[in-house]
This record gives structure tokens, C-alpha cells and sequence, in this order.
């Protein structure tokens, strides 16, 4: 079988994606460093929470760039299924397993939408006491928004790389 078959193009070498994980690394590392977060009201080290399963791999590049003793967990939401149009009604297939009151938790996506699942994971992790949240995703696709993406308790939205849709490329292009 040709891997190769299924790449249309590539957008990202393998040596940019590295160097912007090492860089979002170094940021949340110096971000979370001083205060042990970027929000005042917890003193522990960061958890980082994986939403799987997209966010996988991601994350394990991720966290080995972070200096700090976080802790690892992740949570299944799923909501486009085997199709490639969101549901907009995500849900949780797997859940924590870690508990998450007072701690500063970074959500880590493989891409940001919609924003339907960060919406949703936002008010889980609220009902659950968690004192901040920040998001890092690799790749985010402002264009495609349908509802706001929010952190809270002082947390920080970290982004790997901006996706353009072609439509606007087109424009650009044709202007
Ligand atoms: O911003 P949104 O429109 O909500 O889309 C983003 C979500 O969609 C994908 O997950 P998916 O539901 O495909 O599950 P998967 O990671 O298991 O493939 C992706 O990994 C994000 O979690």
C-alpha cells in the first residue's frame, strides 16, 4: 500500500511541526513556571488533558517539550463520528480519570474547529471545579468557528499553526 497515496500536500514539513511543539513547549513552560500556573489560585503543576483520540500524538510531543512535573490524562468526546461533519452535539465516551477540582488544566486538541467540543469540554471542566483552563492545539481553523472558544481562570489559547480555508485562498489569489 502507498502511505503516500493519501497526502494531497504536504502543509507543515516534519521539521516545522517539531519546531513549533518545542516552541509551545518552551511558552507553557514559562508560562505555568512562576507562579506554578498562569492562574493564581492553584499552586500545583499543570495537568494536561488529551482529547482523544485525535489529540494523541500531539500531546506525547507536546509534554516532553514542557519542563514542568505535569500530570497526563486524557477524555474521549466524540462528535463527528465516522463522517467529517460535526454533529454539534458532542459527548463524552470515556471519561477522566484524574480529578481535576482546583487544578489549572490544558485542554491539548489536534484541531480546533467548530469550537463545539472546547465549548462543551469548557463547561465540563467547570461543573467539575476546575480552576483554569488554557487550550494548545496544533492546528486551528478560525474560519469554520460556529460558536466561541473561551478559556477561563486566567488560562492562555495556544495554537501551533493557523489552518487558511481554500476559499479564502482562492480570494486572495483571484483579488
Ligand atoms: O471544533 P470541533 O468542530 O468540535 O472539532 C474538533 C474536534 O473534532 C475532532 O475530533 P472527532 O470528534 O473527530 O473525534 P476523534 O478525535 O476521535 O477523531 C478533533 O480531534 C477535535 O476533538
Amino acid at each position: 500500500m502507498d502511505f503516500n497515496a493519501h497526502i494531497e500536500r504536504i502543509l507543515w514539513t516534519e521539521e516545522q511541526i517539531s519546531a513549533r511543539v518545542s516552541e509551545l513547549g518552551s511558552q507553557i513552560t514559562q508560562d505555568f513556571s512562576n507562579s506554578g500556573s498562569s492562574s493564581s489560585s492553584s499552586s500545583a503543576a499543570p495537568m494536561v488533558v488529551g482529547v482523544a483520540t485525535g489529540a494523541f500524538l500531539f500531546l506525547a510531543d507536546l509534554v516532553r517539550k514542557i519542563r514542568l512535573p505535569v500530570s497526563v490524562d486524557f477524555v474521549r468526546i466524540e462528535s463527528y463520528g465516522s463522517g467529517t461533519v460535526s454533529s454539534g452535539k458532542p459527548k463524552i465516551t470515556c471519561d477522566l480519570k484524574i480529578d481535576v477540582r482546583d487544578r489549572n488544566v490544558i485542554v491539548v486538541e489536534d484541531i480546533v474547529d467548530t469550537g463545539n467540543t472546547l465549548l462543551f469540554l469548557m463547561d465540563y471542566l467547570k461543573s467539575k471545579g476546575a480552576s483554569s483552563m488554557s487550550v494548545c492545539t496544533l492546528l486551528n481553523k478560525s474560519a469554520k468557528r460556529k460558536v466561541n472558544v473561551e478559556v477561563f481562570g486566567g488560562g492562555k489559547f495556544y495554537c501551533g499553526f493557523e489552518v487558511i480555508s481554500l476559499s479564502w485562498t482562492a480570494f486572495f489569489v483571484f483579488f
